[in-house]
C-alpha cells in the first residue's frame, strides 16, 4: 500500500527537502544548462558548483572592472550613471552610484499575492547565476557565489506571484531574491530548509555579512527573465511528463475499448511524415504490442463485426494526427526555453573584449510568454482528447461491450460506477482549455512613463502554465483511473477474470501496476479495480495519483521507461 498522504491534494505546495538527498552536482557556467538539470537542482536538491573555467571567472571580474572604471571616469551608462527606465534622464553622480542600486531593491518591493513555490525560486537563482556567468553583467563574483551558497544550503527567498509584466524582466520578483541575498532588511524573508526566518538572520547562520550593492549590481540582479524562465522550465518538464502519461492513458483506453492497432501502421504515417505524428504512431504501436485486448490488424485485415463500425472512431484512429502537432509544439517550446536559460538577460550588457557596453532589451520575456501560452494551449488539447476517450468508455453505445459508466458489480443495482468520476473530469477539462487562452497578445500595459510601452507578460503566462500543469495532474489521475477500470473489465470479456496484467501489452503493464499500487488496490482475478461504489472514496485515489505524478513517483517511472529511446 502506498503511503502518499492526502494532504498532497495541494500539489503546488509539495515541498521537497533540498538538503541531504542529492548525489548529483550541476556545474554552471559552461553555457549548456538543460531543463533536466534545472529541475534536479530546483526540486531534488542537486548541488550547484560554479565552473572552474578561468576564462569564465575572469570574464566576470573583467565586466566588474569595466563598471568600476566607467563610474570613476563618469561615463554615461544606463542604470549605472543614470536613473532607471522612464527616469533615465536623471544623472547619477559617482557618489550615488551604489545608493542607486540599493534603492532599486527597495522601491521594487511591491510584490503581491501568494508566495511562489520554492522550487521555482530555486530554479530562478540557478538561472540568474548562469546568466551572470556570461561575464556581461558587471556583477561581483561574490554575489554569484552567494546564490550558489543559498542553493546548496537550502535557503530560498520568499517571492510573490504578482509583480512582473515580463518586460523589464522580472524586476519585482528578483528584487526579493536580491534583498534576501544581501540581507537588506528583516522584511525580506527566506525558507531555511523548511524554517521561515528573516534574511539577516539567515545570512548570519550561513556565516555571511550583509552586503551593499555596488554600481550596476542591482540592475544586474533584477533586470532579467530568470524567474519566469525558471517557472517555464519546471512547467516544460512537467508537461513532458504529462504527455508521456497521456500516451499511456490512451494506450489503456484503446485496450479498454478493444481498439485496433491498424491506425498506427507505419505505412500511413510515412505518407504524412510530420515528426510528431510519426513519433506518436510508432510509440503507440510499442505501447500496444503484445496486448490481448486489442484487435491486431497490422496485416491489413479488417475485423468486421457486423454491429460495430469497421474502423475505430476518430479519437482512436486519428490519435497520431491529433497528437502530432502537440508533440512537435512542446519540443519547440523546450528548445526556446533552453536558449533562454542559457542567455544573459540584463541590460546594459558589457562587451569586455571591446571595452564597450550596449543598451538593449534581453530582459524582455516574449519567448517565455508565447512559449507558455502555447504550452497551456497544448495542455488544453491533450485534456480535450482524454475527455473524449473517457466519454467513449462510459457509453455502452460506444464502448464495445463494457458496462455503462464502467460499473464493476452489475448485480448490485445501485452501483453507478465511475459516473461521478466522469463528472469531476468534465469539470476540469474546460478549465484546461480555458487556460489555453493566450495572454501575451492582450492588455497593453504602458508601464513606467511609457518606457516599458510593450511587454511580454511572460511571468503571468508562466504562472498560468504552472496552474495549468497542476490542474492537469488532477485530470490525468482521473483519466488513468478510467483506463485501469476499463482494461480490467475488458480482461473479463476476453479471459473471464479481472487481472488485466495477464492481457495487457507488456509496455502498459507497469503503468497499470503502478496506478493500482499508488491507490492501494492490488490487481485481483476476482474483482476489477472498482467493484462496488461504497468500497472506496474515489477522491482519495485522485489525490494519491496526482501527488505521485507531481512528485515524479512510480507512475512517472513506469511511463518514462517506455520513452527512454
Ligand atoms: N529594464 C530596464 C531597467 C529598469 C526599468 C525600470 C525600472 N524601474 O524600477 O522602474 C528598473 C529597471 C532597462 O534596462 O531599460
Amino acid at each position: 500500500m502506498n503511503t502518499v498522504s492526502l494532504n498532497t491534494h495541494q500539489t503546488s505546495n509539495y515541498s521537497p527537502s533540498f538538503l541531504g538527498n542529492s548525489d548529483k552536482t550541476v556545474i554552471v557556467g559552461d553555457q549548456n544548462l538543460t531543463i533536466d538539470e534545472v529541475v534536479s537542482v530546483a526540486r531534488h536538491g542537486s548541488l550547484v558548483r560554479l565552473t572552474e573555467n578561468q576564462q569564465v571567472l575572469q570574464g566576470v571580474q573583467a565586466s566588474r572592472d569595466y563598471i568600476n572604471n566607467a563610474v570613476e571616469t563618469g561615463q554615461p551608462i544606463y542604470g549605472v550613471t543614470s536613473g532607471f527606465g522612464g527616469m533615465a534622464n536623471v544623472v547619477i553622480s559617482p557618489e550615488c552610484a551604489s545608493l542607486l542600486q540599493n534603492n532599486l531593491v527597495w522601491f521594487l518591493k511591491s510584490g503581491a499575492g501568494k508566495r511562489l513555490p520554492l522550487a521555482d525560486v530555486r530554479a530562478a537563482m540557478l538561472l540568474r547565476i548562469n546568466s551572470h556567468l556570461y561575464g556581461a553583467s558587471g556583477i561581483r563574483l561574490e554575489l554569484i557565489q552567494r546564490m550558489e551558497k543559498f542553493l546548496n544550503a537550502g535557503v530560498t527567498p520568499h517571492v510573490y506571484e504578482f509583480g512582473s509584466i515580463g518586460a523589464s524582466g522580472d524586476l519585482v520578483p528578483l528584487s526579493y531574491i536580491t534583498g534576501a541575498l544581501i540581507g537588506l532588511d528583516p522584511s525580506y524573508t527566506v525558507d531555511f530548509n523548511g524554517k521561515e526566518m528573516d534574511a539577516p538572520t539567515a545570512l548570519k547562520k550561513l556565516g555571511l555579512e550583509p552586503l551593499q550593492l555596488l554600481a550596476k549590481e542591482g540592475l544586474a540582479m533584477m533586470n532579467g527573465t530568470s524567474v519566469m524562465t525558471a517557472i517555464a522550465a519546471n512547467c516544460v518538464y512537467d508537461t513532458k511528463t504529462l504527455l508521456a502519461i497521456a500516451m499511456g492513458a490512451h494506450a489503456l483506453a484503446i485496450q479498454g475499448l478493444n481498439g485496433t492497432n491498424q491506425s498506427f501502421h507505419p505505412f500511413i504515417h510515412q505518407l504524412k511524415p510530420h515528426p510528431g505524428q510519426k513519433w506518436t504512431a510508432s510509440q503507440m504501436l510499442n505501447l500496444l504490442a503484445g496486448s490481448r485486448l486489442i484487435r491486431d490488424e497490422l496485416d491489413g485485415s479488417h475485423d468486421y463485426r457486423g454491429t460495430h463500425l469497421i474502423q475505430d472512431r476518430y479519437s482512436l484512429r486519428c490519435l497520431p494526427q491529433y497528437m502530432g502537432p502537440i508533440v512537435d509544439g512542446i519540443e519547440q517550446i523546450q528548445k526556446q526555453i533552453e536558449v533562454e536559460i542559457n542567455s544573459a538577460t540584463d541590460n546594459p550588457l558589457i562587451d569586455v573584449q571591446n571595452q564597450a557596453s550596449y543598451h538593449g532589451g534581453n530582459f524582455l520575456g516574449q519567448y517565455i510568454s508565447t512559449g507558455m501560452d502555447q504550452l497551456r494551449y497544448y495542455i488544453g488539447l491533450l485534456a480535450k482528447h482524454l475527455d473524449v476517450q473517457i466519454a467513449s468508455l462510459v457509453a455502452p453505445e460506444f464502448n464495445n461491450g463494457l458496462s455503462a459508466s464502467l460499473v464493476g458489480n452489475r448485480e448490485r443495482s445501485v452501483n453507478m460506477g465511475l459516473k461521478g468520476l466522469q463528472i469531476a473530469g468534465n469539470s476540469i477539462m474546460p478549465l484546461l482549455t480555458f487556460y489555453g487562452n493566450s495572454i501575451a497578445d492582450r492588455y497593453p500595459t504602458h508601464a513606467e512613463q511609457f518606457n516599458q510601452n510593450i511587454n511580454s507578460q511572460g511571468f503571468a503566462s508562466a504562472n498560468l502554465a504552472r496552474h495549468s500543469v497542476e490542474i492537469f495532474q488532477q485530470y490525468m489521475a482521473i483519466a488513468l483511473m478510467f483506463g485501469v477500470q476499463a482494461v480490467d473489465l475488458r480482461t473479463y470479456a476476453v479471459a473471464e477474470h479481472y487481472d488485466a496484467r495477464a492481457c495487457l501489452s507488456p509496455a502498459t503493464r507497469d503503468l497499470y501496476i503502478a496506478v493500482r499500487d499508488v491507490v492501494g488496490q492490488p490487481p485481483s482475478a476476482d474483482r476489477p479495480y472498482i467493484w462496488n461504489d461504497h468500497e472506496q472514496g474515489l477522491d482519495l485515489h485522485i489525490a494519491r495519483i496526482a501527488a505521485d505524478i507531481a512528485a515524479d513517483g512510480q507512475i512517472v517511472s513506469a511511463v518514462k521507461n517506455l520513452f527512454a529511446n
